[in-house]
């Protein structure tokens, strides 16, 4: 297989994934070219398979650029940043990594909401600058039995639904269709639902019709009492809109994972108390990351091997 195209799109792969594509495959890394239309252009024709991520992955125009590509495998669950329907269209296998990461990502969805409830990142704050020896800590709000309001009861929202009940949380949700066979509460809305909730995650893939699923609208419908945590993509969110939200003491607070403009995170959060922010970690760790890893490499295998698919999307 050594012959074999396959183009990295993303630097952001662990160096796990980047070795083993490298021994296996005649691997291009975009980074390496100044300009991509030098290497669509010297060895476009030579690549049979993209990897990406959630950051990169296969637009239109690269699509288009490359004739011979017959698989995409994505090292992310979200596959947002790939074209599918083109992927349809052209006859090109799609994957991406379901299931390995779902308890990595519903932990992180807790602990985002107790971290946040319980402002355990600004108690940590409080007793390194010296603070304690001057007063205790103030009160903070209690997360058990708290109402939890998941957008999107796929794997990972089913499993952050079954770790808040570990809590005494009772769970509703909302989805486009009601899954019949769940047990929680359903709103046809998301302002229904947000209506209802203390706590509102977002756990649903990022497509055109959630974007912005969270908007004005729904963050004032959570109120000064409610609390929004978003582990799916920061285009969930009308970020400006939450910003304004938090500033002006019209939303409880934030637990954030993802961003619009990731790495870029709006300044005006880094003030506030009542929001936790952290760098897009949802699946990161060194056992996730490599399961992930190994994903990528099985399904890129079996696509050459011409065997089915570990985890196909297309
Ligand atoms: O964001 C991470 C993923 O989609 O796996």
């Amino acid at each position: 297989m050594g012959s074999i195209g396959v183009l990295l799109v993303s630097h952001q792969v662990i160096p796990y994934l980047e070795q083993e594509l490298n021994k296996r495959y005649n691997l291009f890394r975009l980074w390496d070219f100044p300009q991509k239309s030098q290497l669509l252009t010297q060895h476009g024709a030579s690549i049979r398979a993209v990897v990406g991520d959630a950051f990169a992955g296969a637009d239109s125009d690269l699509i288009e650029a490359l004739p011979k590509l017959e698989i995409v495998s994505s090292f992310s669950v979200g596959v947002d940043k790939i074209d599918l329907g083109k992927c349809k269209e052209k006859g090109i296998r799609v994957t991406n990594t379901p299931d390995v990461l779902t308890d990595e990502v519903a932990d992180l969805a807790i602990g985002l909401m107790l971290t946040l409830l319980r402002r355990i990142c600004e108690c940590d704050r409080y007793v390194r600058g010296g603070n304690w020896k001057h007063g205790d800590y103030k009160l903070t709000t209690k997360f058990s039995g708290k109402t939890v309001g998941i957008i999107g009861l796929g794997r990972i929202g089913a499993a952050i639904a079954k770790r808040a009940e570990g809590f005494n949380c009772p769970i509703s949700y909302y989805s486009r269709t009601q899954k019949q066979e769940s047990k929680y509460k359903y709103y046809p809305s998301v302002v229904e639902l947000a209506s209802n909730c203390d706590i509102l995650v977002v756990a649903c893939p990022l497509t055109e019709e959630t974007h912005h699923i969270i908007n004005r609208e729904v963050i004032n419908a959570l109120g000064p009492k409610g609390f929004l945590i978003n582990i799916g993509r920061g285009k969930h969110v009308d970020e400006p809109e939450l910003v304004s939200a938090l500033l002006e003491g019209r939303l409880g607070g934030a637990g954030l994972d993802v961003f619009e403009n990731e790495p870029h995170v709006p300044e005006e959060l880094f003030g506030l108390e009542n929001v936790v922010l952290l760098p897009h970690v949802g699946s990161a760790t060194v056992e996730t990351r490599t399961a992930m890893a190994d994903l990528v490499l099985g399904n890129l295998e079996a696509h050459f091997l011409g065997k089915p698919l570990l985890t196909p999307l297309v």
